[in-house]
């Protein structure tokens, strides 16, 4: 294990013996010789290949096979037998074997995968049957995975060889011991540290169209669960952002299920099939028989799993079964499970989350540039985890958010608290993931050092905000400065102080040491016996010194000699020339076994020193003694750690917590961000707000971002925004909505005043993308977006629409936001920010002003004047009744002298009607013949109307 954690591939192996006692799959027995695969024949390295054992690459293979068949046995060979009968028990994985120094693929793994990992194709013949065949070094294992299980998210089944423990023996024993999936990743390089690893299992329920979810990060051990309804299941997936989902089997063949479809829409999830038991079968059940079930699965403790409902039960056993049914019986720790109960978080609509580019951008899906990346200043791995669920998941508790606000005001308040917070939070690592690895069966005395390192930052932490809050309560007498927020009190309180584990892992885990060699990593002191050991090896090695010294100095000095391991003959000692050679044989009394006279141009001679292989031999063996040692006084010490291990994942949340708060309390300061102001009313009301991202940018090219203010809700419940293209519209729509998630998750807010009621949901009507994978049309995806608005608003909600109809002709799309503005007045009731083009909107709901509907003035080179037409129309209508809680704003533009325009992009009362495209075309860079052409058009176009 230790080795293997250093040397090799980072994927985890397990001991023979822990393999034996949970392993159920077969293993076959072969014993090995080396046989020639036709892949080698063809290589160019045939001859290097054959010289040193381990000197080969993709390109030269020389595979040990199982043993040729006599004449009498069976056509199949033990290990062609065994890979048929591995590729038949993993059909959906892409099976890689072990065979000596290399992973190996087989038949249609070989056709179908071997090109992605870039390998040449070969064959190999066993017992005149030809294969197709590829295969890697054992060591370039973590670059493969990645390609097939990050890259092209396919489950990987590794099949590991295992030397049979007869004496004597030559057999292998193969089986495999992981699947590796995309959603069960533990400590592979290629997972992503920043971001949580979620596995989804989703128990479905047609009749009640509900849905139970319970979610589970393996690398940290993090399980949640939720009940959910078929028409939200796209905005949990968004929210949660599963890298693997787990549907019951018995969808496997129904691809048309709601579920399996809303789950195609959503685009590159990794589906999976397991048993569950559907929700009528978990009502009829015996409760016992259930829990019992969770227990012997992972020694759950079933209690965890009874406050849910039948659908959320089956779904966190679906989780846990599949867990061990990948993990092939180890049991990695897993948390109690936390359930998100309906309301007490925002909704945010999966549209909302893209188009807000909460966590991803919506040029490149990339985390850079994304409002998670703007504000991220945590300091661990475990805070950039929290801080990005949090985003995505504001409270709409107003107590909980306050108790938020108070921690980050704080922190803000006492810069001499936040910079020792930050010194002992840059001292963290990411000891959640090290406990997992740890409870996996995997021990690198790294991440024991991760564990104390991070323990130890913790207590700084708790000694610190203690003392701080005594000497608060000292220094005022009780009075208001005395105020220590609940949370501070909290964390202060609870934080488990692990002193003793502290203790253990520096008594035993030698830091010191180097990482990459066999041993070494535990304090020799640790144990008598490991400390003789030690000093044996110590002896032994200092005695080859001093004989080699000798022979040195008998050779004439300045390096006569080098001695090399060899394949088959073990050390040798190798010269330059024939005298050295001489004088060696002399000095050893001729006691020399002579091995090879090779290379033409340098004359090497190598002899083989039985008394220098003796000892070498010692030497090996009294380190593998020691790795031995090595490793039980590692798993007693895993065992120690592990007992605490719920306080050491109680205590790494606080740290995440901590991290997160801190983060929003430097970027109070550093960006000028103040705090919101919360409460119960169904109004949003903004001074000076500006957008984050935005402004950040702007600030970069030198330029200044105009504040605007907004209030929103109750008498003034739609706000109407027109403007002129790239007038700012869209920028003021998603500022508002940023800020009331930042509010509510907790954050300090980019405005000079903000006092916000709750939201229950956000939905915003933004983005221009098509779907035209899933045959929606941009005016569909339009509309589909728009229908779930207005279906799902409350009055508590917040909806942010930009230019609504704008992907039909022009008389259907003012129709239909005029009609989509009807609704959220008079059925969802809710604070709406509706940009449009379409300033006729201002005159049907009968809100524009008549001192605001003056326009910017008409200009030679463009007005749209396509709206006009429609709103001579609508003008001559009397019917519409006025909507008398829509409030009419625009931001507007400054005619230059020389023709141009300067856009304000400050938001006013009144109606813009002039959306001047014609200039912002220009300004694109459309030629000037199609300029005039549209200009000549539009001047038709007006007087046609
Ligand atoms: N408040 C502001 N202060 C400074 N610059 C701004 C502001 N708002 C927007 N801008 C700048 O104007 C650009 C265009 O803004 P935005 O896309 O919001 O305009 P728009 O009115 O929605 O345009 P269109 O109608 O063409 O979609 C932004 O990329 C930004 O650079």
């Amino acid at each position: 294990m230790i080795s293997t954690a250093r040397k090799g591939p980072r994927v985890s192996v397990l001991p023979v013996s822990s393999l034996e006692s949970v392993n159920p799959n077969p293993t076959v027995f072969t014993s090995e010789e080396s046989v020639k695969s036709t892949h080698e024949q063809t290589s160019p390295r045939k001859g290097k290949a054959r010289k040193k054992k381990g000197d080969l690459d993709d390109k030269t293979v020389t595979v040990k096979l199982a043993t040729r068949t006599k004449a009498k046995t069976p056509r199949l060979s033990p290990l062609r037998k065994q890979i048929l009968d591995l590729e038949a028990a993993y059909p959906d994985c892409v099976l890689l074997v072990r065979v000596g120094e290399f992973y190996e693929l087989y038949d249609h793994n070989a056709e179908e995968y071997g090109h992605l990992l870039g390998l040449r194709m070969g064959s190999k013949t066993f017992s005149g049957e030809t294969v197709a065949f590829t295969g890697f070094p054992y060591k370039q294992l973590d670059q493969k995975l990645e390609i097939l299980v990050s890259k092209h998210s396919l489950k990987v089944a590794l099949c590991e060889q295992f030397q049979d423990e007869e004496p004597g023996s030559r057999a292998f024993r193969r089986s495999v011991h992981r699947i590796i999936t995309s959603g069960t990743l533990i400590d592979e390089q290629f997972l992503n540290q920043n971001e949580n690893n979620w596995l989804l299992a989703v128990a479905t329920d047609k009749s009640s169209r509900m849905l139970g979810l319970s979610w589970l990060d393996i690398s940290t051990g993090d399980f949640f669960t939720q009940e959910t309804n078929y028409d939200s299941f796209a905005n949990d997936l968004a929210r949660i952002r599963p890298r693997e989902i787990i549907l019951n089997a018995n969808l496997r063949n129904d691809p048309d299920h709601e579920v399996r479809q809303t789950i195609e829409r959503m685009g590159h999830f990794v589906v999976s099939f397991e048993y569950m038991r559907t929700a009528a079968q978990m009502a009829i059940q015996n409760e016992n028989e259930i829990l019992e079930d969770a227990m012997a699965l992972f020694d759950f403790d079933p209690s965890h799993l009874e406050p849910f409902s039948n659908r959320t039960q089956s779904a966190c056993l679906a989780i846990l079964r599949y867990v061990n049914h990948t993990q092939m019986g180890r049991k990695p720790v897993v948390q109690r499970p936390i359930e998100w109960k309906d309301g007490s978080i925002v909704k945010i609509d999966r549209n909302t989350i893209e188009a807000l580019e909460l966590v991803r951008t919506l040029r490149d899906s990339s985390r850079a540039g994304s409002l998670l990346h703007h504000i991220d200043r945590t300091k661990t791995k475990a805070g950039s985890r929290l801080l990005a669920d949090w985003l995505t998941s504001p409270l709409t508790s107003i107590e909980q958010i306050n108790g938020r606000l108070d921690m980050v005001e704080f922190l803000k308040n006492d810069s001499h608290l936040m910079h020792d917070m930050n010194a002992y939070l840059t001292e963290c690592r990411d000891a959640q993931r090290a406990l997992q690895k740890l409870s996996l069966g995997q021990i690198d005395p790294q991440d024991l050092v991760a564990i104390r390192v991070t323990m130890e930052a913790l207590q700084k932490i708790k000694s610190r905000i203690t003392d701080k809050i005594t000497r608060m309560k000292n220094s005022s007498g009780g009075g208001i400065s005395s105020y220590v927020p609940d949370l501070v009190q909290e964390t202060a309180d609870n934080i488990k102080g692990l002193e003793p584990i502290c203790e253990l892992i520096r008594k035993v885990v030698d830091e010191s040491m180097e990482q990459n060699q066999d041993y070494g990593f535990i304090n020799e002191d640790v144990s008598p016996e490991l400390t003789a050991l030690h000093q044996q090896l110590k002896k032994l090695k200092s005695r080859k010194r001093a004989m080699l010294e000798r022979w040195t100095t008998y050779l004439g000095g300045a390096k006569p000699f080098e001695v090399k391991s060899s394949f088959g003959y073990r050390h040798i000692v190798e010269l330059r020339s024939s005298a050295s050679a001489e004088r060696l044989k002399a000095i050893l009394d001729g006691k020399v076994v002579d091995v090879s006279h090779t290379d033409q141009r340098h004359t090497k001679i190598r002899y083989q020193v039985p008394v220098l292989t003796e000892m070498m031999d010692c030497i090996e063996q009294l380190e593998g003694q020691i790795v031995q040692q090595e490793k039980s006084i590692l798993n007693a010490t895993r065992a120690e750690i592990l007992e605490e291990s719920t306080a050491i994942v109680m205590n790494c949340r606080y740290i995440a917590k901590l991290d997160v708060l801190l983060a929003f309390a430097k970027m109070a300061i550093e960006q000028h961000y103040i705090r919101p102001v919360l409460n119960d009313s169904q109004r949003t009301l903004i001074a000076g707000g500006r957008h984050p991202v935005v402004e950040l940018a702007l600030q970069h090219e030198g330029r200044h971002f105009v504040k605007n203010d907004c209030s929103v809700g109750q008498d003034e419940l739609i706000w109407l925004l027109t403007g002129p293209n790239m007038g700012g519209k869209s920028t003021f729509l998603r500022q508002n909505a940023i800020l009331t998630i930042m509010a509510q998750m907790g954050s300090f807010v980019p405005a000079a005043r903000a006092e916000l009621g709750i939201v229950d949901k956000v939905f915003s009507r933004l983005g221009g993308a098509d779907n035209l994978a899933n045959s929606q049309s941009t005016f569909m995806v339009e509309m589909t977006e728009t229908a779930s608005i207005l279906q799902h608003a409350t009055e508590r909600s917040l909806v942010i629409m930009d230019e609504v109809g704008r992907g039909t002709s022009t008389l259907d799309g003012c129709a239909i936001a005029y009609s989509t503005l009807h609704h959220l007045y008079h059925v969802n009731k809710c604070r709406t920010l509706f940009a449009t083009h379409y300033h006729e909107l201002a005159d049907m709901s009968g809100a524009a002003p008549a001192s605001a509907h003056t326009a910017v003035g008409a200009l030679d080179d463009g007005s749209t004047s396509a709206n006009d037409i429609v709103s001579e129309m609508v003008r001559s209508w009397r019917g519409l009744p006025p909507l008398e809680k829509v409030r009419c704003y625009q931001t507007t533009l400054e005619p230059q002298s020389d023709g141009t325009f300067t856009y304000i992009h400050m938001v006013q009362p009144g109606v813009c009607r002039r959306s001047h495209g014609i200039y912002v075309a220009r300004l694109a860079g459309m030629p000037q013949s199609a300029i005039d052409v549209s200009k000549q058009i539009l001047h038709v176009l007006q007087q046609d109307a």
